[in-house]
């Protein structure tokens, strides 16, 4: 029965480990197992004291466990990004930011150039308000000054110029690599996720962090970054100005700028909320549309489209109100720092021509100042546009840098046996397992089964029961909770994955394949083949002949899914993808079904006779899916073995009972 001490000594423990060393399992441990598993895998988090609930006397434990683990149950969340691993991402392209950088100074310097030489020219002119133009002409102090000005103007000008190209182009090129390379580790790290992170996150959202949320994270990143840049330099030099030009009235001026930064603090809290929210949403509606599309012929068979198109508008509806509240937001920002500033500049002008008056500030001195001011508040509103971007990135980076650390939670093996150590034997060695998302419903408790090498062994039982499970903790799809997979003696967690899949083949009942070429989906595990090994393999597979027949034979392109192929000529084509790997272990599971009933009798026999060298597992429901099994094993729906007994081909028809 069970013990607290052992309670203690599973918590002391590496889970996992802990899960191998009991051998027999009371039914409370199932529980406790449970609740093992789920927060052992618990993601980002790391657990301190979880409280674990099992049924002995409905008592309570708590426990601290020493690893921290990722929960594979749950999909993949955010976690905060601080601002120091933004920039993480601009110094990997710190030569190209630095010039881009360097045109944005020379940029803002020239603009900052052009309200002081514009205050120049007014007071050039307005020195001679009353003279004739003749008087005017011959002014030769008035025309040089008026021509240097125009040339510095034209200087400012061209330098502006090339300025603005080099750091636009420069920042378009840093927003563009940083986002191809995040999108390449993203994609990388994804498809190197277990099976279980699958099973939880979905395709079309992830396709959507891939798309919307990188960009999101790197043009954005870049773009406002340098916008702020861009501001605050503005900002700073244009307050130096309005000192420099009057000192007095910029208390005035300069008195609106808390206000204004107070206003952005909120405002960027807002913005961060909302656009997390909306992020979330629209991947949200790109995982809706991507299934629907995918899944095309069945919305049609069940002229659900009328549904799908509503549930889609409900999603993109909750986006746009997000999208509203988020533009609001922003006009309310706006329009509120417009009122303030141009309030202030009222004042200003007010001020200022009291003081053109008295005569302590020139005509051309008040309008440089009033340049200056308007510089300030746009780059005020800029600067708090950059920051709002940048805290728009940084959420959705949140999300992009969960996904970018989570790491495969299953060992991985690096052993590659010696070829002629594998000679195909099989043993599943008490054998428990429950798939993550699933935790407290083990679909095999204490599994034994023994393949010999070169055995052809059926595997049948009711809907449900495990026999697909089987598959795929051999393949290790999926990881035991407790004991082991054998391979010729190698527990397969200690092999090399790759290799292990190239040894231990299965077939499945829902072949997919990939756009691309006949060729390229049979090589998809070899792409290294030859035309001789690939035209060989379909024709152990029975394609050649319909291959032969489409336009370019095996060049031809078979779109997206196999939509142009039946669903048996699809099912041909991965049984030559797998047949080409020539497997030690093959297994069918139920994968010639699509095939009709001669088809699927010739090519099974065909593959027996090809892989007479390998254990072949057959799994299915009907005789003719075994046909050529020489040892059936019945699975009850516990996942129990309830009958194992070698078989003649006669005697397969009873395997027929589990169909329905
Ligand atoms: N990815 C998964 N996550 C959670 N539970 C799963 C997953 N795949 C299968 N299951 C569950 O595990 C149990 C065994 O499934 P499995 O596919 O091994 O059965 P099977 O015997 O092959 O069924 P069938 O004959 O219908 O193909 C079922 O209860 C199923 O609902």
């Amino acid at each position: 029965m069970w013990h607290p001490g052992l309670a203690g000594c599973c918590i002391r423990q590496n889970f996992p480990g802990v899960l191998r060393r009991s051998t027999r399992w009371p039914p409370q441990m199932h529980v406790l197992k449970a609740c093992l598993v789920t927060n052992a895998t618990r993601q980002h988090r790391p657990f301190r004291r979880q409280s674990l609930l099992f049924l002995n006397g409905w008592r309570q434990f708590r426990v601290t466990p020493a690893v921290t683990r990722l929960d594979v149950g749950k999909p993949t969340e955010q976690r905060p990004v601080s601002l120091k691993e933004m920039g993480h991402l601009l110094l990997q392209e710190k030569k190209t930011f630095t010039v881009a950088l360097a045109g944005i100074g020379v940029a803002s310097a020239c603009q900052l150039c052009i309200p002081y030489i514009f205050g120049s020219v007014v007071d050039l002119l307005s020195a001679t308000v009353g003279e004739n133009t003749d008087a005017l002409h011959s002014n030769t102090a008035v025309l040089s000054g008026l021509q240097e000005n125009a040339m510095a103007m034209l200087g400012v000008g061209l330098a502006g110029t090339a300025a603005t190209y080099a750091s636009t182009s420069q920042l378009d090129i840093v927003g563009q690599r940083i986002s191809m390379n995040l999108r390449k580790r993203l994609f990388g790290n994804i498809l190197d996720q277990d099976l279980a992170f699958f099973d939880v996150n979905k395709s079309g959202e992830l396709a959507n962090r891939l798309s919307t949320d990188v960009h999101e994270v790197a043009e954005h990143l870049v773009e406002n970054i340098s916008k702020f840049l861009h501001a605050s330099v503005m900002a700073t030099a244009s307050a130096g100005m309005l000192l420099y030009i009057s000192p007095s009235l910029s208390v005035i001026t300069l008195s609106v700028v808390p206000a204004i930064a107070l206003g952005a603090a909120q405002y960027s809290k807002v913005v961060k909320k909302l656009s997390l929210s909306l992020l979330n949403s629209l991947a949200k509606s790109t995982q809706h549309a991507a299934e629907k599309m995918a899944g095309i012929r069945v919305v049609r068979h069940f002229a659900a489209e009328i549904r799908e198109k509503e549930r889609y508008g409900q999603i993109i509806d909750e986006s746009l109100g997000l999208a509203k509240r988020l533009a609001v937001s922003e006009g309310v920002y706006v329009a509120a720092i417009f009122a303030v500033s141009n309030f202030a500049l009222l004042g200003v002008l007010f001020l200022g021509a009291g003081k053109v008056l008295e005569g302590v500030l020139t005509v051309g001195g008040l309008a440089s100042y009033c340049l200056y001011a308007t510089s300030l508040s746009e780059a005020m509103k800029d600067a708090t546009d950059g920051v709002a971007g940048v805290i728009r990135a940084q959420g959705a980076a949140g999300r992009l840098y969960a996904l970018l650390e989570t790491r495969p939670l299953m060992q991985r093996g690096a052993i590659i046996p010696p070829a002629e150590a594998i000679r195909g034997c099989i043993e599943f060695r008490d054998v428990t397992f429950a798939y993550p998302t699933r935790p407290a419903s083990p679909v095999l408790e204490g599994f034994n089964l023994m393949l010999k090498p070169r055995e052809n062994l059926g595997i049948t039982g009711p809907s449900g029961c495990g026999k697909s499970s089987l598959a795929l903790l051999l393949t290790r799809m999926y990881a035991p909770l407790q004991g082991q997979v054998l391979l010729d003696g190698y527990d397969v967690a200690s092999l090399d994955p790759a290799w292990l899949r190239r040894t231990v083949v299965v077939i499945t009942q829902e072949p997919l394949l990939f756009s691309g070429t006949v060729r390229e989906n049979i090589a998809l595990g070899k792409p290294s083949a030859s035309h001789a090994e690939i035209v060989e393999a379909a024709t152990l597979a029975n394609a050649h002949r319909f291959i032969s027949r489409l336009p370019q034979q095996y060049d031809t392109q078979i779109g997206e899914r196999a939509l142009v192929l039946s669903g048996g000529q699809k099912q041909r084509l991965a049984i030559a993808r797998a047949m080409l790997l020539k497997p030690i272990v093959l297994v069918v599971d139920e994968g010639t079904t699509a095939l009709d009933s001669m088809n699927q009798g010739e090519v099974l026999r065909q593959l027996l006779r090809e892989c007479k060298a390998s254990t072949v597992v057959l799994i299915g429901h009907s005789a003719t899916a075994l046909e050529g099994s020489t040892r059936l094993v019945t699975l009850n729906r516990g996942g129990n073995i309830v009958r194992d007994e070698m078989v003649r081909e006669s005697e397969l028809p009873h395997v027929n009972n589990w169909r329905g």
